[in-house]
């Protein structure tokens, strides 16, 4: 239950929580050099996405996450309810996605990661911190939702089944653990250490990519693939991270090896994104403090 009554958020909220969540998608996008990703300087191992088509996905998506924000913000519990609201509106955004970019799929991982974490976030805007929102966000994705349709057969629950290993919904559920307990302390680290914005974020990119087992990775290359990505970025870190002469030269070294295998870690790159949300979270909503008090 809340811990306080239910304040309907103003549309100005929700709508600071969408353009957020897409901001870090632009974001995410832009960041370079990201090995194997869509960047700046190339589309990675990727023959169907560019840098264009992720910004025109990023940009459609805005409206699913104002409606998310709302629904959430205007449930009175973290209940089966509002996860049911929030899967038929999250399927909705796929088909947005899909529409807009022609059948590619550039953001399946991040509207479910960011759309959980922005319904958490609207929720409960008095606690914002990264450790509440992460935790909200894995209470929604832990429930049920019976009107999600029986899929056996997606390149996620395909690499999971084979290898054993857990993927982006157990990711959720488990509170984005490689978001709270890697991505962001890397990226408070290496801003800490002095490194700049760019730098720090493609640090925590890095320690995201250390320790996921990114589906994407495993569905087209294999335990190979996701041997190769684990123990490229943790020599970039143990080089002293992307500022460092010898870190980018792993960085170009874990680029080059996961190029020649044909993998792209899209997991590790939503996961990012929700990195950059919770870390830019707080800020928002003390600037809008005024905009939700009764
Ligand atoms: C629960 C869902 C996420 C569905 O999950 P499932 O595993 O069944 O399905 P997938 O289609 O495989 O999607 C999972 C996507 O999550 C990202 N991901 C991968 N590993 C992890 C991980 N360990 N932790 C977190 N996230 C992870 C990844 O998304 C990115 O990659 C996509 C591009 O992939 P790529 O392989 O390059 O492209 P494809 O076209 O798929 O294949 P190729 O032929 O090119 O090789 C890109 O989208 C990135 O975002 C995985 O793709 C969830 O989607 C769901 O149930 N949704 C229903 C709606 C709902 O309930 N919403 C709730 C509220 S938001
Ligand atoms: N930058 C990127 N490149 C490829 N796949 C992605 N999925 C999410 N972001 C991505």
């Amino acid at each position: 239950m809340r811990a306080l009554i239910a304040v309907p958020l103003t549309s100005s909220f929700a709508g600071q929580l969408a353009d957020l969540a897409v901001q870090v998608l632009i974001d995410e996008a832009d960041l370079s050099p990201k090995p194997g990703l869509v960047d700046r300087r190339n589309n990675g191992a990727h023959t169907d996405l560019n840098l264009g088509l992720m910004h025109s996905s990023a940009y459609a998506l805005r409206q699913t996450f104002q409606d998310m924000a709302e629904a959430a913000s205007v449930a009175q519990d973290l209940d089966q309810s509002l996860r049911e609201m929030l899967g038929q509106l999250g399927r909705k955004g796929e088909s947005v996605m899909l529409e807009t970019t022609g059948g590619v799929n550039t953001h399946r991982g991040a509207i479910w990661a960011l759309g959980l974490l922005t319904a958490a976030a609207a929720f409960e805007p008095e606690h914002g911190s990264p450790a509440d929102v992460a935790h909200r966000a894995a209470v929604l994705a832990r429930l049920p939702d019976r009107f999600a349709p029986e899929v056996q057969n997606s390149h996620g629950l395909r690499a999971c089944a084979r290898y054993g290993l857990p993927g982006a919904r157990e990711q959720a559920q488990a509170g984005f653990p490689a978001v709270v307990g890697h991505g962001l302390p890397q990226l408070l680290k290496s801003r800490a250490k002095g490194a700049g914005e760019q730098n720090a974020r493609l640090d925590a990119l890095i320690a995201i990519m250390a320790v996921l087992p990114d589906t994407c990775v495993l569905h087209r290359a294999g335990l190979e693939g996701l041997d190769t990505l684990q123990h490229g970025a943790q020599a970039v870190l143990a080089q002293g991270g992307s500022a460092t002469l010898a870190g980018r030269r792993a960085l170009r070294q874990l680029d080059d090896a996961l190029l020649r295998l044909n993998a792209s870690p899209g997991g590790a790159a939503d996961l990012l994104a929700s990195t950059l949300f919770l870390d830019r979270l707080e800020s928002c909503m003390q600037r809008s403090a005024i905009s939700w008090k009764p």
